[in-house]
């Protein structure tokens, strides 16, 4: 079964394409990222998922339900769009109560333990106006998962939240995943959401221009060895002669890209000292996150 199925998802606002036929699935288990820059269309995506807009074109699924106005099953949906809503002048545990009561909820000691888990034990009884942005975001996760939904929606769940607190969130969300639930959440930082996605899409003006596994990821890398000389120009003819991409970049250093180089960096030290060109420096280059996601998004054809 499809915990959430999309089918050339479209919305449009005046000129704006803001999702532009996007079609994704989501497996059971699943912590799916959804990674764009700011106005990708990631947020208007989620609304459209929640029915808080309507697709100019396309269908949602969510346990395999279309989703309409008969759609059944928001009991087993938690969600966290944006800034999170609070009452103002109710404290965490009053705002927490309310849920509580709007969602029949029949287990009490369900709210203390939701603000054990979110480390708001401190500020149970502040007034929601008077959160940091983190705390509001803690309470808005507390608010998503108060009636232990099976999948969970969250535009941007770090928003605000200190190095910590991401950690932490990171953590929530894997051991929510082992109970069994599944996450699809957001993001504009690629650094941030492999940690914790088991599967990427990456959005860009509305289109879904990749999709990914973290371990696919980990292999688009782009990586190189580089390399210096006292002559770069004579080890680069030497190593070109002995059949070894390779290139001069533009600080001049040796570029090699051959897989049999990056897995045995020493055989390329030795064979340049036998040659009378002693690596003055070799080094691993790995592309990082941010390189891949900016590269890919520039790459995608038009
Ligand atoms: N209600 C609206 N009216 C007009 N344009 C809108 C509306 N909502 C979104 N847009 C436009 O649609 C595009 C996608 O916006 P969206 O908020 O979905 O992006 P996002 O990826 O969530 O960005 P961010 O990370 O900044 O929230 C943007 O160009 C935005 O300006």
């Amino acid at each position: 079964m499809e915990v959430l199925r999309t089918h050339s998802l479209t919305k449009r606002f005046g000129p704006t394409l803001a999702v532009d036929g996007i079609s994704i699935r989501v497996q059971p288990g699943e912590i799916y990222g959804f990674l764009g820059l700011n106005g990708a269309g990631k947020t208007t995506l989620i609304r459209m998922l929640l029915g808080l807009i309507r697709p100019d074109q396309g269908e949602v699924y969510l346990f395999e339900k279309k989703l309409s106005a008969r759609f059944d099953a928001w009991n087993d949906v938690g969600y966290l769009v944006e800034t999170p809503a609070a009452y103002p002048d109710l404290s965490v545990v009053e705002n927490l109560q309310v849920y509580y009561q709007l969602r029949r909820l029949k287990d009490p000691k369900r709210i203390p333990a939701l603000i054990d888990q979110l480390k708001l034990g401190t500020y149970a009884h502040t007034k929601a106006k008077n959160l940091s942005l983190g705390n509001q975001q803690r309470l808005g996760l507390a608010k998503a998962l108060l009636h232990q939904p099976q999948l969970l929606l969250l535009d941007e769940p770090t928003n605000g939240l200190d190095p910590e607190g991401i950690v932490e969130v990171r953590q929530l969300l894997q051991a929510l995943v082992a109970q069994g639930a599944t996450v699809f959440l957001s993001s504009h930082i690629l650094g941030e959401i492999a940690k914790v996605a088991t599967r990427l899409g990456i959005i860009h003006e509305g289109r879904l221009v990749q999709e990914l596994t973290n371990q696919e990821l980990t292999q688009r890398l782009h990586r190189k060895l580089i390399v210096s000389t006292l002559d770069n120009p004579g080890a680069l003819r030497q190593l070109s002669t002995l059949g070894y991409q390779v290139r001069l970049n533009e600080a001049n250093e040796l570029e090699i890209t051959d897989p049999t180089a990056l897995e045995q960096p020493e055989k390329i030290a030795q064979v340049l000292v036998e040659k009378g060109y002693s690596p003055r420096q070799l080094y691993r280059w790995e592309e990082d996150l941010e390189r891949y996601f900016l590269r890919i998004i520039r790459n995608r054809p038009a």
